[in-house]
């Protein structure tokens, strides 16, 4: 479904990814570890098409068709949904009215809202003067109307609340292992590349694959459980020496 191929990306004229590789199969979940400000939101901020992200050298593939320079309205378009950890206020909007244009009046707002406790937000202006997890229940609200084929979640638990991330989890499970894809490739499930640092999620979903990327570059694939079992124990170095072990 998602393949990057020698990805490098330079924001703000710094060089942030570099080299990377990785690819998420058809009806499969990856997952991205790695320390703070290793480039994690980069890629999937580069994945998605936001500004400010140069890709000076690699390829992004979706569904084979080469995205790299596609807009983000077509890349939207085709099926790709991004879950932000820090999204912009949306001053005029209220979540009411994206969850009904996200998701071509498909859904009913107040019954998606229900989901995650967000009824009495519908009114409000997207994002603005939202705490950090009603902006995180508010993202994965729009996420779930879009109904993507690849969701790319950044830190879905991050900032949410016990009661919540119960809610959350449930939520994000549900999304990406029901249904299939729209489009031409009806006969795949639904992917998911998700960020954690905690790894909370995983109590939520099945997850196939892990990365470990330590400044801008994939240091170690693996399992993803036994990946953040070294993590937590051993720490980053250790997928370095990964890295090493393999090369050698
Ligand atoms: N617009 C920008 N200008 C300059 N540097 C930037 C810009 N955007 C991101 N960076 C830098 O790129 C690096 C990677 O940032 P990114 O947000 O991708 O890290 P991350 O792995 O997601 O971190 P975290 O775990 O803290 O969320 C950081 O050092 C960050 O300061």
């Amino acid at each position: 479904m998602l393949e990057i191929k020698d990805l490098t990306v330079e924001v703000g004229g710094r060089r942030v990814l570099n080299n990377v590789n990785l690819s998420v199969l058809p009806g499969s979940t990856s997952v991205l570890f790695g320390p703070n400000g290793s480039g994690k939101s980069t890629l999937l901020s580069t994945i998605m098409g936001l500004g400010n992200y140069k890709v000076v050298k690699g390829q992004i593939l979706f569904n084979d068709v080469d995205i790299t320079h596609m807009p983000i309205n077509e890349r939207a378009r085709l099926g790709i949904g991004l879950m932000s950890q820090r999204p912009p206020n949306l001053s005029g909007v209220n979540l009411y009215d994206i969850i009904k244009v996200s998701s071509r009046g498909k859904v009913d707002p107040k019954n998606l809202a229900s989901k995650l406790n967000m009824e009495n937000f519908l009114s409000r202006d997207v994002n603005v003067g939202f705490s950090g997890g009603e902006i995180k229940r508010s993202e994965l609200l729009q996420l779930a109307a879009q109904d993507p084929c690849l969701f790319m979640l950044d830190e879905p638990e991050s900032g949410v609340d016990l009661e919540s991330i119960e809610r959350v989890g449930t939520m994000v499970h549900d999304l990406i292992s029901g249904g299939r894809c729209a489009g031409k490739r009806e006969e795949s499930g639904k992917s998911a590349l998700v960020i954690t640092h905690t790894g909370q999620i995983l109590d939520y979903i099945e997850a196939d694959r892990g990365y470990v990327l330590c400044d801008g570059t994939i240091t170690c694939t693996g399992n993803p459980r036994e990946l953040l079992k070294d993590i937590r124990t051993k720490g980053y170095e250790e997928c370095i020496k990964c890295r090493l072990i393999e090369m050698n």
